[in-house]
């Protein structure tokens, strides 16, 4: 029995059909009420675990699901050990730092030494100011991290960007990314290794059926 780990929300639609198309139907997470967070394939052979998008990799990390999908933002954030086998393209966005249109910021480097910057990401501030050689105190939120700015907590936020609209919306702008996101299908490196077939069949028919970035 091979067990996938799929995020809720943003990634869902795109990865049940990613791996309808590569012969695993989990339709059943899909269907307006549905609260079963263990749901088997049509053809039994296979079963998705339904957990929150940041805890993909730690269910593929502990061998619990021998698969999952999940965006590059999050493998960046949380360096968990697991095996990233194919980009599938979906899901694209970009890790951007914003600031409130109407300040004269226009590039990290503009912010001030020991600004407050507000992220979901941390992590990946961090790693980015450190580069920067630019001293900034983090501030870590669960989300809606564009209220940093607007109520005057922080200067600065590190968060994704899609379409823009939601900076727009709270006169927010980039000013500089990090780097582009794209969902990612991982594995759990042993169960990888010990494979005999079956694993390996499911990531090939799915490699048929990723989409290249940027195609
Ligand atoms: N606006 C967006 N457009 C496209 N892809 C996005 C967008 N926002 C996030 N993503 C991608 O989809 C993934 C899942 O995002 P989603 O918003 O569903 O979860 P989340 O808010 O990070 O998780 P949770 O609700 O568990 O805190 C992200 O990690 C990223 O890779
Ligand atoms: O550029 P856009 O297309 O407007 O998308 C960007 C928004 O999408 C994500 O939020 P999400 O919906 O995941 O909510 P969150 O703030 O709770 O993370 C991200 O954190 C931005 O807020």
């Amino acid at each position: 029995m091979i067990t996938v780990a799929l995020a809720k929300g943003a990634l869902l639609k795109d990865s049940v059909a990613r791996f309808a198309a590569a012969g695993l139907d989990f339709a059943g997470l899909l269907e307006p009420g549905n609260r079963q967070l263990m749901v088997p394939s049509a053809c039994g052979q296979a079963r998705a675990l339904l957990v929150r998008n940041a805890d993909v990799p730690v269910y593929v990390a502990y061998g619990q699901a021998q698969l999952g999908v999940v965006g590059y933002d999050v493998i960046r954030e949380h360096q968990l050990p697991v095996a990233q086998l194919l980009d599938l393209g979906f899901g694209g966005c970009r890790m951007s730092v914003a600031v409130k249109a109407s300040s004269g910021y226009r590039r990290a480097s503009d912010l001030p030494a020991h600004c407050r910057v507000a992220s979901k990401f941390t992590g990946c501030a961090q790693a980015f100011f450190d580069a920067l050689d630019l001293p900034v105190e983090l501030i870590h939120l669960a989300g809606s991290v564009e209220l940093g700015p607007i109520t005057g907590m922080s200067e600065a936020i590190v968060d994704l960007v899609a379409t823009g609209r939601t900076l727009e919306e709270n006169g927010l702008i980039a000013i500089e990314d990090l780097f582009h996101s794209t969902a990612r299908l991982v594995g759990h490196p042993l169960a990888l290794r010990l494979d005999d077939g079956p694993l390996q069949a499911i990531v090939d028919r799915i490699a048929l059926v990723a989409t290249p970035r940027g195609s």
